[in-house]
């Protein structure tokens, strides 16, 4: 993968500004602001239900947003939403891929979708399924596929026009020691490259020792922010998520 174009000095590559999504009466997340520059592998955590995948669906323009504002490299997201999904990519903690193509031409779609030039998308698609052990499986119906392969065909497919933001929403949920191993290297490969990386997870482990920034949000607000090391201080992230996500007596869900 070549460098992705360079955002304008000082711009981040991620704006969540004053953010706020309801569904219905319930207001799912509230007054939410976070930046992610170019290089960041951002980790964002919380307790199921705490608002991640509403966050990371109106970032990705897969819904609206009720309040505040989301800018992708200076693009409002609301505003000029095809210019904005086409320098990000979404990898959804559900792969639903469509069944009745092979992964070659789910593949093949998306790079036409993304106008990723022929030789481009043949030295991608080679260099990925290789590296994510998926090769051998191209030229079957993604309808065999197993959950973790249909995972790595979409983190494959989300990879193709090499995105400067790339948002996932529990990534590692499924993959194999070697496909997860695989996947932190390419992410750390796609942040030295200039773009950043926007995820979330519940395994704290691979947030701490992954990421350089961390948000911590429960019951639909945003508790901590910051680099990794300023958010645990001497602490694991574990020890911290614990006091932040669940003070004595409540539980926060
Ligand atoms: N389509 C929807 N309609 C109504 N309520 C919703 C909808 N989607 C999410 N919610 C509610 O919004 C809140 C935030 O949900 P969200 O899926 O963003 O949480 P999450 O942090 O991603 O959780 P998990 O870790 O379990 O995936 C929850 O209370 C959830 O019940």
């Amino acid at each position: 993968m070549e460098r992705v174009n360079q955002v304008p000095a000082g711009q981040p590559i991620l704006n969540v500004s004053h953010f706020q999504k309801r569904y219905g009466d319930k207001i799912a997340v509230r007054d939410l602001s976070l930046v992610v520059e170019p290089g960041d592998i951002y980790g964002f955590i919380g307790h199921n239900g705490a608002g991640k995948t509403t966050l990371i669906r109106s970032i990705v323009g897969a819904q609206g947003i009720d309040g505040g504002s989301i800018q992708v490299a200076g693009i409002d997201v609301a505003r000029d939403p095809v210019a904005a999904k086409r320098i990000m990519a979404y990898v959804p903690d559900n792969p639903d891929v469509y069944e009745f193509m092979t992964g070659i031409q789910y593949l093949r779609y998306l790079a036409d979708i993304f106008r990723v030039p022929v030789d481009a998308r043949s030295k991608r698609i080679g260099e990925l399924s290789e590296r994510l052990q998926i090769s051998d499986a191209l030229a079957d119906p993604v309808g065999t596929y197993s959950h973790g392969m249909r995972q790595k065909l979409v983190i494959i497919g989300a990879l193709m026009h090499n995105p400067k933001l790339l948002v996932l929403d529990e990534p590692f949920v499924g993959l194999d020691p070697v496909a997860a191993h695989e996947l932190k290297q390419i992410l750390h490969e796609l942040s030295t490259r200039g773009s950043a990386v926007f995820f979330s997870s519940h395994v704290l482990e691979v947030v701490e020792k992954l990421c350089s920034k961390v948000a911590v949000i429960r019951a639909g607000e945003l508790v901590t922010s910051g680099t990794t090391d300023e958010v645990r201080g001497d602490d694991s992230l574990e020890d911290i998520f614990l006091e932040l996500v669940e003070p004595a007596g409540e539980g926060g869900r």
